[in-house]
């Protein structure tokens, strides 16, 4: 028998049961549940992450829809409670649905919903920043000023890496990842060298008309160049950015052989999933290579650091906030109360996902469709 949980309940005499399983910033996602008849609950345990057994209480005997987070495991089990429960839609509040098995979702008919349009750029400036924050020691030296051992200035004091004109890789050029590029292409003026299984045109033409730029300006044009395997970019790139999805293909993809074919001097940045770094192989990497600098936002076993990882003071490390600004975030919680009631209404599924403004427009009804359904095709919804 599940255990009870503590609930906070708007609207109600809602015809349509929707739980969240965690409180989301803003208010206009409840708004527009409970103006289309919806009674929202929202789970209010104290528990950062929910188990299983914790959300199979939420879920109930009746619930048309639920709201998670990347924290959860929603596999078999959920699925097939939600679709007892007569249960029609699940949305993950992020882009990243590797904590889903979409699989048992089509099984059961359900759709699962993301959040991409709204976190592309949140994401890549939090990528940006840990990169310069590693690059230029940021953290290290804020530690040494608050422990009052500045004494003056000196030449050797905290000497990082400069920027420009290096070259910057990017592993994963989707939607972050050609945003991230373009950051410190435009910001930095570096060159650019990426490796994903598709080539990204746009980011290639973006980059070829920036150096032509640069060139008519009388200053040295970037350049770009896609990688033919992973480890050219590992090789000659100065800063090294991760921004693929975590499927089995890009499980510790960064291991012990590939840190050791990067250079001593390298920066790493990790805003995707931990599971892309065999976080261990890592730890050794920075104690014998105290020039090569990291900065994670993410972690293999979240909440928790691999043994050593808080001792490297080569390691700036922050709590997997890479989405978490204001706009950003209640853009989430939006997109995914829109993805759990446009199901539960019949709407259509929105022609193109990364373009989410119509939905997140504050003054204005959103479309009469899901944002982002990623299973549409395979439970036979139709697009707009
Ligand atoms: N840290 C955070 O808070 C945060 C925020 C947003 C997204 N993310 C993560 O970032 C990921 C990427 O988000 P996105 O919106 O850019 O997704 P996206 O689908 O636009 O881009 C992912 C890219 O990875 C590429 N890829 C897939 N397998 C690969 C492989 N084996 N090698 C190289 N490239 C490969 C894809 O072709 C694609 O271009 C999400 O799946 C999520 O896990 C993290
Ligand atoms: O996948 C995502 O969206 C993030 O990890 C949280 O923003």
């Amino acid at each position: 028998m599940a255990k009870p949980v503590s609930i906070e309940v708007w609207n109600p005499n809602g015809k349509y049961r929707v739980v969240s399983t965690k409180s989301m910033p803003g208010t206009r996602w409840i708004r527009l549940l409970t103006d289309q008849d919806c009674r929202v609950e929202i789970c209010t345990d104290k528990k950062t992450i929910l188990s299983v057994e914790d959300i199979l209480a939420l879920i109930g005997d009746k619930c048309d829809g639920v709201i998670g987070q990347l924290t959860e495991d929603w596999g078999e089990v959920l699925f097939s409670a939600l679709k007892r429960a007569g249960g029609k839609a699940f949305s993950n509040m992020a882009v990243g649905y590797n904590n889903v098995d979409v699989g048992a979702a089509n099984k059961y008919g359900i759709a699962v919903g993301n959040t991409p349009g709204v976190l592309t750029e949140t994401t890549a400036e939090l990528a940006a920043s840990l990169s310069l924050a590693a690059s230029r020691r940021i953290v290290e030296a804020d530690q040494f000023m608050r422990a009052g051992l500045y004494d003056g200035w000196l030449p050797h004091l905290f000497v990082g890496n400069l920027l420009k004109g290096q070259t910057v890789g990017v592993i994963g050029a989707g939607r972050i990842g050609s945003a991230y590029a373009r950051m410190m292409i435009e910001g930095f003026k570096m060159n650019l060298i990426y490796y994903d299984l598709y080539q990204a045109t746009r980011l290639e033409k973006f980059v070829t008309a920036y150096g032509q730029f640069l060139k008519a300006n009388g200053e040295q044009p970037v350049t770009w160049k896609r990688a033919a395997t992973m480890e050219d970019v590992l090789r000659e790139a100065d800063v090294i950015s991760l921004h693929p999805v975590l499927d089995k293909t890009t499980y510790h993809l960064i291991n012990k052989e590939r840190l050791a074919i990067m250079k001593k001097e390298a920066i790493l940045v990790n805003a995707s999933r931990g599971p892309v770094i065999d976080e261990a192989a890592l730890v050794e990497h920075l104690k014998q290579n105290p020039m090569f600098r990291v900065g994670l936002d993410v972690f293999e076993e979240e909440p928790f650091m691999k043994p050593g990882l808080a001792d490297q003071e080569n390691a700036v490390v922050v709590p997997h906030i890479a989405s978490a600004s204001k706009w950003t975030r209640e853009g989430m919680a939006t997109l995914a109360a829109l993805n759990v009631l446009g199901k539960i209404k019949g709407y259509p599924i929105w022609s193109d996902p990364n373009r989410a403004e119509p939905f997140l427009n504050e003054n204005s009804v959103p479309p009469a469709a899901c944002p982002s359904i990623v299973n549409a095709k395979e439970i036979g919804l139709s697009k707009l």
